[in-house]
């Protein structure tokens, strides 16, 4: 274990990094932030939610001049809201060294961002698409940038990102650091970004498995027609603290989204065509609890760090392992537990196979819940509740018609009707969810994921990017 003080960073930074609370450095922190000091172009690969983000901020606010007013670090991410909790973190981490830390992101009053990069950012955090407007606009100057991140590094280095992230690339000075980090890091990717750095070292943190241990994965085979009524009784009966359901295009996630708020969930949808102001409510909801179910489009499936997820449901099998690794991974995070259950219909199991293939890991089989037992989850619910409540107390003025009640009345059907009261019944309201054809049939499981071409930029919605570009996205 390694603490931070050893680790020879300025003590501003370090009583910066105790005020988050961090305690010591996680392997990937421990490896890389010495290497990063000296300069060193680096590849760094951990699991998901294992702390990349400090991984690369704590060595890039250590090297930032606060006299000099100009952009001397850039770090680009592949979407708005992990843009805005990457500059979030760096906040943190640089707030008593005085760091200037500034998200650019489309979606947001471009003129209002003019104005803000007027102020002297130390730091810019972006998607690329605002990134290089800004470029093309000239009111990004990074003439004096030391140091570039492509956090989620293999995705924006794939067929949807590439070429902005070249155009960028050259607008910054050649003897510039180069960090790269994901959870996933697929050879040809590897390959790509190697043509761009300066002998880069990589550093992986040696697990046996590409996910983290304490993600409980299970698979549900399903048809497609019945996966609506197995999600509602999964989270009946597993009664998620919060849970993001994963689907595979923007109509299935609003469908769902519906679906799951006509039968009594309080649940949103979150993807690439809702509006930028819309994506942050959804999101802040969430993260409040207003929300217990996050329905999304891989939008959501990497970096986003969301403390309370204990359920991940993929509602359909994603195309690639990466995105798999990368979705379940919004559970299990800094240490705590997870759930992932991934519904697979009968013809996609060879993407099943793909899957384990990859993370070096199986998944469970899971049967799925049966209408009593999802009954039966939601009574427990209840019962918890009212144990928690027996626990704290304080019930004195609710005692005198308590015993009223339990004049004449048998109290096991008092207490059958205060649950009655409580508990959400099995809820058959009909919904509609229109049928996704399963994934074209796979012959054999080798690892294919970088073989999906044109595909791959289907995995982010709305990335700001001018809309002859723009693909299909879900
Ligand atoms: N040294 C540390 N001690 C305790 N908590 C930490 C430490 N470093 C990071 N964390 C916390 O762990 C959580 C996950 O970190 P982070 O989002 O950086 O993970 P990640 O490796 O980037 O995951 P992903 O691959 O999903 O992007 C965050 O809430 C972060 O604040
Ligand atoms: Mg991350």
């Amino acid at each position: 274990m390694t603490k931070f003080s050893e680790l020879e960073l300025s003590p501003s930074l370090i009583k910066s990094v105790r005020r988050m609370g961090f305690e010591e450095a996680t392997p990937i922190q421990a490896k890389t932030i010495p290497l990063s000091l000296k300069g060193i172009d680096i590849i760094g690969q951990a699991q998901t939610g294992t702390g990349k983000t400090a991984a690369f901020g704590i060595p890039l606010i250590e090297k930032i001049d606060t006299k000099n007013p100009n952009i001397q670090g850039i770090i680009i991410a592949p979407t708005r809201e992990l843009a805005i909790q990457v500059s979030e973190e760096l906040y943190k981490i640089g707030y008593d060294t005085r760091t200037r830390v500034l998200a650019v992101y489309g979606g947001q009053d471009i003129g209002r961002q003019i104005k803000a990069l007027k102020k002297g950012p130390h730091i810019i955090v972006g998607t690329p698409g605002r990134i290089l407007d800004h470029i093309n606009r000239r009111t990004l100057k990074l003439d004096q940038v030391h140091t570039l991140i492509l956090d989620e590094a293999d995705e924006m280095l794939n067929m949807g990102f590439i070429d902005d992230i070249e155009a960028i690339l050259s607008s910054v000075p050649e003897d510039r650091q180069t960090l790269l980090f994901s959870a996933t890091m697929p050879d040809p990717i590897r390959r790509i970004a190697e043509r761009f750095m300066k002998n880069p070292e990589t550093i992986r943190v040696k697990t046996k498995e590409m996910t983290v241990p304490l993600i409980e994965q299970y698979f549900v085979k399903v048809y497609e027609r019945e996966k609506f009524d197995v999600l509602s009784r999964l989270i009946d009966v597993q009664s998620p603290e919060l849970a993001i359901v994963f689907g595979r295009t923007k109509r299935r996630v609003d469908e769902l989204a519906n679906a799951l708020n006509l039968r009594g969930y309080i649940a949103e949808g979150i993807h690439g065509d809702l509006s930028q102001a819309k994506r942050l409510s959804v999101l802040r909801k969430f993260k409040e609890g207003k929300v217990d179910v996050l329905v999304a489009t891989d939008v959501a499936a990497r970096g986003l760090d969301i403390s309370g997820v204990t359920h991940v449901y993929n509602y359909d099998i994603p195309q690639d392992p990466e995105s798999y690794v990368h979705r379940i991974g919004r559970t299990g995070r800094a240490g705590k537990e997870g759930m992932a259950i991934t519904f697979v219909s009968p013809r996609e199991m060879g993407y099943l196979k793909t899957v384990e293939q990859t993370t070096k890991k199986r998944m469970m089989p899971m049967r799925p819940p049966s209408i009593d037992e999802a009954f039966e989850g939601q009574q427990r619910v209840s019962m918890d509740k009212i144990n928690e409540i027996l626990r704290e107390g304080s019930l004195d003025q609710y005692v005198n018609v308590a015993k009223e009640l339990l004049e004449g009345n048998d109290p096991v059907m008092v207490t059958a009707a205060a649950l009655k009261l409580m508990t959400k019944e099995p809820d058959n309201t009909p919904v509609h969810i229109t049928e996704e054809r399963p994934l074209p049939m796979k012959k054999d499981s080798q690892k294919s994921s970088y073989r999906r071409g044109k595909q791959s930029s289907s995995s982010y919605a709305n990335k700001n990017r001018k809309p002859k570009r723009a693909g299909r996205r879900p």
